[in-house]
């Protein structure tokens, strides 16, 4: 279980989170969801231990989180990666295997292996020669998929992983993510969809700087709710839907 409890996080004395608590069970799949500087990759930053927090505690399956980041697997939003980067795609995906053999030693026959199927498994072994930058947004996307699911973790955090790909691999990444729920991993989706990807979460979080609502989608997309977090833009966004 992923255990969130008062989390407090700023930068230079500014608030960016505050008393954020939840907790995650395995197998749940949570949507975080919020307006534009809302605190979600903070938030994301702060659990995956690359910023300190200023109170509170984060624990995974009862230990500090510190001790546990060999088995989070975080897929960054695609404008956050360098595509000029010059590497392989199938080196980024054993980047992943690096977490278990460690930088120095060369890839053993076991994590190949894993590499092998994990590129299969989003359609993009035949590519595994191919420099990342040469791949279509939806291509990368794949190949950061394969990369998480190559380091066998038990939590999973993906920033924003359906924007601009096509329905074929949102349907294929929904797939792997069901697959994944099914094996007891937590994922943690931080998205602007408002649709469709909530609507597959099993439980939600509605963040501006503090959680204005959690539970199920019912419970958090309502009009008071989303109003509270995204101010009258959020009205003008349903008055549009209903005259189109
Ligand atoms: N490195 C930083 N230094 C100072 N302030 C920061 C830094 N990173 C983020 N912030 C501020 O913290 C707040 C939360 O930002 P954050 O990036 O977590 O929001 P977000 O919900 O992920 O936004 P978006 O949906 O636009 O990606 C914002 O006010 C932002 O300006």
């Amino acid at each position: 279980m992923l255990e969130v409890e008062h989390l407090d996080v700023d930068y230079r004395g500014v608030v960016a989170v505050e008393d954020v608590s939840f907790h995650v069970f395995p197998g749940q799949m949570v949507g975080v969801i919020g307006p534009n500087g809302a605190g979600k990759s903070t938030l994301v930053k702060a659990i995956l231990g690359l910023i300190p927090i200023a109170g509170g505690t984060i624990k995974f399956c009862n230990c500090s989180i510190r001790k546990q980041l060999h088995s989070i697997a975080y897929v960054p939003q695609r404008t956050q990666v360098d595509w000029d980067y010059p590497v392989t795609v199938q080196n980024v995906v054993m980047m992943a295997r690096t977490v278990s053999t460690g930088w120095f030693r060369r890839s053993n026959r076991k994590s190949k292996e894993i590499v092998k199927s994990a590129l299969q498994r989003v359609g993009m072994w035949e590519f595994r020669s191919r420099q990342i930058g040469e791949l279509s947004g939806g291509q990368q996307q794949r190949v950061f998929l394969a990369r998480a699911l190559a380091q066998q973790a038990d939590l999973f955090f993906f920033d924003e992983p359906f924007v601009g790909i096509d329905k074929t691999t949102e349907d294929m990444m929904f797939d792997i993510f069901n697959e994944l729920r099914r094996n007891d991993k937590i994922l943690i989706l931080i998205t602007h969809d408002l649709g469709e990807t909530l609507a597959q979460c099993d439980y939600l979080l509605l963040l501006n700087k503090y959680i204005i609502a959690d539970g199920s989608m019912k419970e958090v997309v309502t009009t008071e709710n989303l109003q509270r977090a995204y101010g009258n833009n959020i009205l003008f966004l349903n008055q549009q839907e209903k005259s189109a």
